[in-house]
Parts: C-alpha cells; structure tokens; sequence
C-alpha cells in the first residue's frame, strides 16, 4: 500500500493492523498502528524513515514499485528505533552509499542497532538541505523526544513538519488524515500515547514548542511517525500537547487497587461513595489491576488530579501488579497529582505504608492512607466512606486535613494513618523560608544515579575532577538517558538564604528575582536550563507556588479549589531549579549603585536583579458604603476570597467587559451563578474585537443567562440587608452577593521609581530587558518594553527565554513575533491577531454555523489584522504567520 499526502510526498509505510503489543509487551495496541515512511519528490529525492524489521523486506519491495531505488538521493532518519530504522539495513543493501542525514546521537544509536558503517551526515538544528523545485529540509534536533537521537524535519515551501514519534499514536487506519478518522478513537490514542510515553518529558516537549514556534514557520501538515497525518488545522495536536505538558489533569480521581479476597475491593467501593457524596461533580474512576490494561490505567492516572491506590499486605509487602505499577509511575514523573493509600491486611500490615512511600518517591502530593483488618466490617466501611469524604475535599481545595480512623472502632484499624495530610500551600505558608541546596554530586531525579564530579563520567568522556557545571549539555544520565536539566543536588540543605547571599567572597551574589508569579518561573526555568550553578534568590511577598494564572479566571465551573491550581510548592520549585526562594517578603528598597536590596533590616547583594513584580488591579472610582467590599481576581490568594464569596450567595455583578471579565462572567454562568456582566465602554471587548465579534460573543453572554449593562457608569454601591445594591447609570437597580471589579491592570512601579528607575506606565526596559540601570531588569507584567506593556503569557516566555540567556551570559534581545490573542471563552473561542480595532478598517468575514474568519485591511489596503471563532479558529496560525512582527 502506498498512497498520496501531496503531489510530491508519498506514504510508503507499513500498516499493522494486529498489533495488540508494542515494546515488548509494554505498551498496548489495542488498535494496532502504523510505520510511516514518506518518499519526498523534488529534483531530489528524499525517504523520511523505515518500518520495523520484521516489515523490512515487504517494505524494500512495496518502495521499489513505487521508485526505482537508485533514484534515492537522500535517506532521512529521524529516530534510531527500530521501528522506524528497521528496514535500514535491507533497503542499504541495495543500495550501500546512500547518505544518511541523522543526528550525532542518531549515528550511535544506529550504529549500536545495526552495527554498519554507513555514509551518515550529521545534521544540527538548523541545518538545512536543497531538494531543488525551491523546497528544503530544516532539521530540529529534538533530544529526548523520546530518545537521545530524536529529530524532526521540516520541509519548508510545503509547510509540512515531519514530527517523527511526536504528535503520533499507536493507531491503524486505511483513512490516514485526521479530519477522516473517528475524532473519539484518536483523541483516545493520542492521550494514551503522550500519558505513557511522553509525561516524561513534558517539560522538554513545552520548550521544543515554543523554540519550533519561535521560528514563526508556517505549518500545514504534520506527518508523524505512527498513525494519522494531521492536515485539518495541524495546530490543534501542538496546542494539545502543550495542555497535556502542562502538568495536565481533569476533575477525576481514580482508584487503583489488587485484591485477593475482596477486602481491599470493598474499601475501593466505600471510598469512591465517600468521594461522591462529597463531591458529586468529580469523576471517579475504579480499576482492579488484575483485570485491566495497565496503559489504560496509566492513561486514567494521567487524567486525574489524583489517585487511590490499595493493596492487601502480603508477607509485609504489596501485591506485585501494584508495585509493578507504582515502579511504572515513577518513571512517568506525574506532577501535581494528589495521592493516598488503602489496603486491608491480617496481622502485620505494611503495604499501605510502603504504596505511601512509593507515592510520594513518585512525586505525588500524598495526604495518608486508610486500613482495615480482615474483611473490612460496617463501622470499617464507614470510615473508608469519611475517608473519601475527606478526601475529595481537601483534594477539591478545602484544606480539612485527611486522618483515618478518627471514630474508628478499635477493631476496624489496627493502627492510625501513615502519613499526615500534605497540602501545598499550607505547608508553603508554615515554612516560609528556603530550600537551597549545594553545587557538589548532582543526582538523576528519574533513577537516582550520582554524578560525582570527584569520578566524573568516562563512558561520555567527562573526566574525573570536572564540576557539574563544566559537563556538556549533551551529558545524559547513563542509568535512563535523560539530560541534565533532569540532575538536581544530592543534598539540599535548609536556610540557604544565607549561605547564597553573602556576596563576601565566600559565595558569589546571586541573581536575585523579586516576586512569585509565572515571570518569576519561567525566567528560573529557562535561566537553569543555561545555568545550573549560579545562585538564584527569589524574594515573595506571597506564598510563592506555582499555578497557572489564566486558569484563576476558568476555575470556579470546574470547581478547582486553590490547591488544585497549584502545581508546585515552593518547596517542590526550590528542589527542582535549585534556587532559595524566599516567601511572605517584602523588599523594602533597592541601592542601584551598592546592587543591594533590603527587606525587614537586611541588605542582600545582587549579581543581576530582575523585577518581576507583576500588575495590580485598577479599582475605578466609585461611590457607595460597600465599595470596600469588591474583590479582584489576580492572584491565589484572591482566588480564594473569591470562592469564600461566592459560595455566601449566587448573584454576582463583574465590573469590566474585557478579556479577564468576559471570560470569568462566562465561568460564573457556566457554574450556575446570575451574572450581570457591566462596561462603561458600549460592547465587549471593545479594546480588541471588531463589532461585529463584540455582538456575537454578546449573544452568547445573554444565552448563558449573563445580563449585560453595556456603556453604562456605576453609581453606587451600598450594603444592603440581602447583599449589595447596585445602582447603573440607566437607573437599573439591583441587588447582587459579589461584585468583582476585573477593569485591567496596573504595572508595579513603586518600587522602581523609589529606586530611581525610569518608569512610565511600567518599568521602562531595552530589548534586553534592562532598565535603567546596569544589572536590574524588569520582566512580565511590571515591564515597559519598548514602550509596550504585554501582560500576556506568550510574550512573557519567549522575554523570559532572552533575559535567561543575557542572565547566563548570552546578551540576547527580544524578538517578539505577532502574537495572537485568545479569549477563552469555552461558549465561542475567538483568536485575533495584528490591528483589530482602528479608524478604517475594511473587514472582509466568511461565516458559516461553525464560526467565522475575519480580515482586515487598512486605508492602503494592506492585511493588518483579523479575527477567527469557533471552528474556524484552525485558520487563525496561517492568518498570523502573515503579519509583521512586533519587535
Ligand atoms: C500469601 C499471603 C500472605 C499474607 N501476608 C500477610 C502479611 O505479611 N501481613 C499481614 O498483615 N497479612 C498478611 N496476609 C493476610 C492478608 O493481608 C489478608 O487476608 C487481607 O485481608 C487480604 O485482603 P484482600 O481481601 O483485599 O485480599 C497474607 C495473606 C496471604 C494469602
């Protein structure tokens, strides 16, 4: 079988419809899969990738009906697994000289397959190859993406991304294009493969993202590797992957348990009771692992915010399949997942204790586990029923603490929980100072092998005596291959603040970051990626976790509480980046010329400083005896008065129709409140959407029962006996529980202008991100750069990627694509990009039922921005790729 992508590529892979294993018996298939290797036809003629071995000879005879291989000018080899290099070794007997374009790790992995010494090129990111006709190859290295050898190959002048095992699934299909197949079946099969194959190395699959996207390529097909091409708005898989990457998780919980007379089973069932009458929204999902698919399983772990798993002790231990699978998901690395055990046992116990264990070496959040005795008895069950109680609780974010056996009767546990309750933000809160660590032996955190620099590491000739820092990028962990972002310190050690900070000759002065937000992380992330040695101060006034900020605005519906917005506690930050994060501190003033800092009487030398201080909320003026009683919505801490309000009543008025209000009114109807949404500006969005969007999106708002007062003042508002009364400028008058100003933000400048920094709406700032002054820089929301404030989060990385660099020692300036602008708004998604509100524009829209594509034309007819909703949002990526860049 053979068949056309393009006029110029062909699929000649290998469908392998029965399949039901791969890995070994690792991975399930339950829908087979597929090899695929493309034939590129240009002047020259290129084949991206091979099949798996037992395929090769089927594969060498279908490519020769289809070419005379001789013809072959070039061999692309993307990944050095053999299911994909197999039919290598026939197709090169054939024909032995052809070249072969791979990485450096590729020859060796290639090598150590087959043994040959083949005619390989080596390729980097970047480089290219002429294919004639006006098309290249790029290459991107992809490193880890899942093995060390991994790259993909883009040919430009078609657009087409060959992602090799990236974006693929383990799924065969005489269909072979997404927009053919059955959406649910390929959904599933992406979710599965990425769950199993990819949490790993989520971290590296958001940076690969963001560096292919920062080469602003267009993209109209990504052919992968295994399954279907994607060709119906490719778009969709890369923003799918940067969800999944991004610590992913549903409002699930699910149970995982081995039985072997049921008694674990029945605490299972009381359990999940507990958890649904506490909490009916959640899913809940139970699996006996006997009796399941394990990469089902592990698919389901992947979903869920967090996850039970039971065993009964035997001869002191766990059943096998449970530890079997508490081994796998350590390997997996599941961040900010919840976790707890259960088991009943006969005379020892021991097995709820070592699953906690192995939770938590697996990097859960583990809050205790529950035991009963023999078969669990009534009394028994009913604790496993409070326990799931509890449990989904404190996991839904209401902080009770999690603790078995409270009324147990004395025969229903032999003993107390394990573990206390673990919960991020309270324990940030309770130890609010630092985890610093040393620069010495670095550990894999994956597999626990130690890098002594006293050794070295002969086997990738890194010698005896060499510092951590002076080992090449391209080290990788000989135990289980990952790279060295993956290493952290073998011993933190407390208080560290000190020992960092001295800048007495002792220790060098860090690089010192004021604030705790998304800048702040990013900026560590990336900086660490470059720098693995330099000390990093983080100074917060909060409590310094880590969460998605856009999610404060879509988290309500779904009934997130705080602690399920967080995705590391400043514990967990400090262990992984190896910084000192200081939190619940305020800095009182900084000396620009001494490069000192001071908070509550001690002065702190800085190397580099960077504020990333963030906005503050703009309350516009208003008049009333309530007006101390508005909230905002801007940080955690507001999320949370947020909930505690709006859990007093289920009326809320929402002052400010722009991005942040329009999303949170839909959220707020979305989770059943009355919402009156209000603007002194005549429509939604006026800032950002042509009118013609305003209105629809405006239909949408009344159809979710939103009631709008557009181009309307507030008067006043007063207490009143039932809540607050709200007074417009229309003369409507109504009562509502909250009222939420969300009318845009306000850079932190005060303590830059005290400093003596130059400061105009934000902290004025270079394309290097510097201020004023040598040595401080401003980033994220406290920033003016170029004379620009960004508060979004795409600007935020690709300026938190460049000062990482300068940081390192790479001066770098920020290039700032145009950059599109979603409102995520789940009732109709709409993206703009370039100019969409201006004197003059002509607008030309194509709608349908689905949603609509807009474009705009300025005076000189030249396109300068457009907007795109609902279906048509896979337009949008071509549409942006057209206009200019903003710096
Ligand atoms: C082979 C075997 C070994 C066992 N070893 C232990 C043990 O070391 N400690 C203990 O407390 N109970 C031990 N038990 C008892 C079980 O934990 C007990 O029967 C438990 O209630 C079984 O739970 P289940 O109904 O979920 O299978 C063992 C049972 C069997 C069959």
């Amino acid at each position: 079988m053979s068949f056309a992508v393009k006029s110029n590529i062909t699929w000649v892979g290998k469908q392998d419809w029965e399949l039901r294993e791969f890995h070994g018996a690792e991975y399930s298939t339950h829908k087979g899969s597929s090899y695929n290797s493309y034939l590129v036809r240009e002047e020259k003629v290129a084949l991206i990738d091979t099949v798996w071995s037992p395929y090769a000879q089927e594969f060498v005879d279908n490519l020769e009906k289809e070419i005379d291989l001789h013809k072959i000018d070039y061999i692309i080899a993307n990944h050095a697994e053999i299911d994909h290099s197999g039919a290598l070794p026939a197709l090169l007997a054939r024909i032995p000289d052809t070249p072969i374009y791979c990485t450096e790790n590729g020859v060796k992995s290639l090598k150590g397959h087959f043994h040959k010494d083949w005619n390989f090129k080596v390729v980097k990111t970047g480089d290219t190859l002429d294919l004639g006709n006006g098309k290249q190859f790029v290459f991107v290295e992809a490193p880890m993406l899942h093995w060390p050898d991994s790259m993909m190959t883009y040919l430009a002048g078609d657009a087409v991304l060959f992602s090799n095992d990236a974006f693929g699934q383990h799924y065969a299909s005489e269909q072979m294009f997404n927009d053919l197949v059955d959406q649910e079946e390929l959904r599933a099969e992406c979710l599965k493969y990425y769950a199993n194959i990819l949490t790993p190395f989520s971290a590296r699959v958001t940076a690969k993202i963001h560096e292919v996207l920062s080469f602003k390529l267009p993209l109209e097909m990504i052919c992968t590797s295994h399954g279907i091409i994607w060709r119906d708005n490719p778009a969709q898989i890369v923003e799918q992957y940067l969800a999944w990457a991004d610590d992913y998780q549903e409002n699930q919980i699910t149970l995982i348990y081995d039985t072997m007379w049921n008694g674990t089973r029945q605490m299972a069932e009381a359990i999940t009771k507990g958890i649904r009458s506490a909490d009916p929204s959640v899913e809940v999902k139970m699996f006996n692992l006997a009796i399941s698919d394990k990469n089902d399983v592990l698919t389901q772990v992947f979903k869920s915010k967090g996850i039970l798993v039971g065993s009964p002790t035997v001869n002191n231990g766990m059943l096998p399949q449970v530890a079997a699978l508490l081994e796998e998901m350590r390997g997996l690395r599941f961040r900010g997942k919840h976790a707890a055990s259960f088991g009943s046992h006969g005379w020892s116990g021991g097995a709820v204790d070592r699953i906690g264990q192995r939770l938590e070496e697996a990097g859960f959040k583990v809050s205790g586990g529950i035991e009963a005795v023999w078969k669990p008895t009534d009394g028994a069950l009913d604790e496993c029923l409070a326990f799931g109680r509890r449990i989904a609780q404190q996991w839904r974010g209401e902080h009770a603490p999690v603790q078995a056996g409270e009324n147990a009767p004395a025969s229903a546990f032999a003993r107390s929980p394990a573990r206390p309750a673990a919960n991020p933000v309270a324990a940030a809160t309770a130890t609010p100072n630092v985890v610093a660590a040393d620069g010495g032996s670095m550990r894999c955190r994956t597999c626990g092998w130690v890098y002594d620099p006293a050794k070295g590491e002969s086997g990738q000739g890194v010698h005896a005596g060499t510092p951590w820092s002076a080992v090449p990028e391209t080290f990788l962990c000989p135990e289980c291959l990952l790279g060295k972002s993956e290493f952290e310190p073998l011993h933190p050690h407390r208080d560290g603040a000190a020992d960092a900070s001295r800048g007495d000759g002792l220790q060098p002065a860090p690089v010192v970051i004021i604030g705790g937000g998304s800048a702040t992380y990013q900026l560590v992330r990336a900086f660490r990626a470059q720098d693995q040695d330099t000390p990093v101060l983080v100074i917060t006034a909060d409590a310094g976790a880590d969460y998605p900020k856009p999610q404060l605005v879509h988290g309500f519906s779904r009934k997130l509480g705080p602690s399920d917005l967080v995705q590391r506690s400043p514990e967990e930050l400090a262990r992984e980046f190896n910084v000192t994060i200081k939190t619940h501190t305020r800095v009182d003033s900084i000396d620009a010329e001494a490069k000192t800092i001071s908070f509550g009487g001690e002065i702190q030398p800085y190397r580099d400083l960077v504020l990333a201080l963030g906005a503050t909320p703009w309350i516009p003026p208003l008049e009333g005896n309530a007006v101390d009683r508005v909230i905002t919505l801007n940080n955690l801490s507001d999320y949370e008065t947020y909930l505690h309000q709006l859990s007093r009543g289920t009326r809320v008025l929402v002052i400010g129709a722009g991005l942040t209000g329009t999303e949170v009114a839909l959220d707020l109807a979305e989770g059943g409140q009355q919402v009156w949404l209000t603007d002194v500006a005549p429509r939604t969005l006026a800032k950002v959407l042509p009118e013609f969007v305003s209105q629809e999106l405006e239909a949408r708002l009344v159809q979710k029962g939103c009631r709008l007062h557009l181009g309307q003042n507030i008067v006043s508002i007063d207490s009143s006996a039932g809540g607050v009364t709200v007074r417009l400028s229309d003369g409507e008058t109504f009562e509502v529980d909250t009222v939420l100003v969300a009318a845009g933000v306000r850079p932190r400048v005060e303590l830059a202008k005290a400093a003596g920094l130059q400061v105009n709406r934000g902290i004025q700032v270079d394309p290097q991100l510097q201020s004023s002054s040598a040595h401080i820089y401003a980033l994220g929301d406290c920033a003016e750069i170029e004379g620009r404030v960004l508060p979004f989060m795409h600007p935020l990385s690709l300026a938190a990627q460049a000062l990482a660099k300068t940081l390192a020692g790479e001066r770098t300036g920020l290039r700032l694509p145009a950059m599109p602008t979603m409102v995520k708004t789940p009732a109709m998604p709409i993206q703009v990009g370039g100019v969409t509100v201006a004197d003059g524009l002509q607008w030309t829209v194509e709608a349908d039922e689905t949603g609509l594509t807009g474009k705009a034309v300025n005076d000189e007819g030249e396109f300068v921005g457009y907007v795109v909703t609902g279906k048509h949002l896979g337009n949008g990526m071509a549409l942006l790729q057209q206009l200019p860049a903003l710096l």
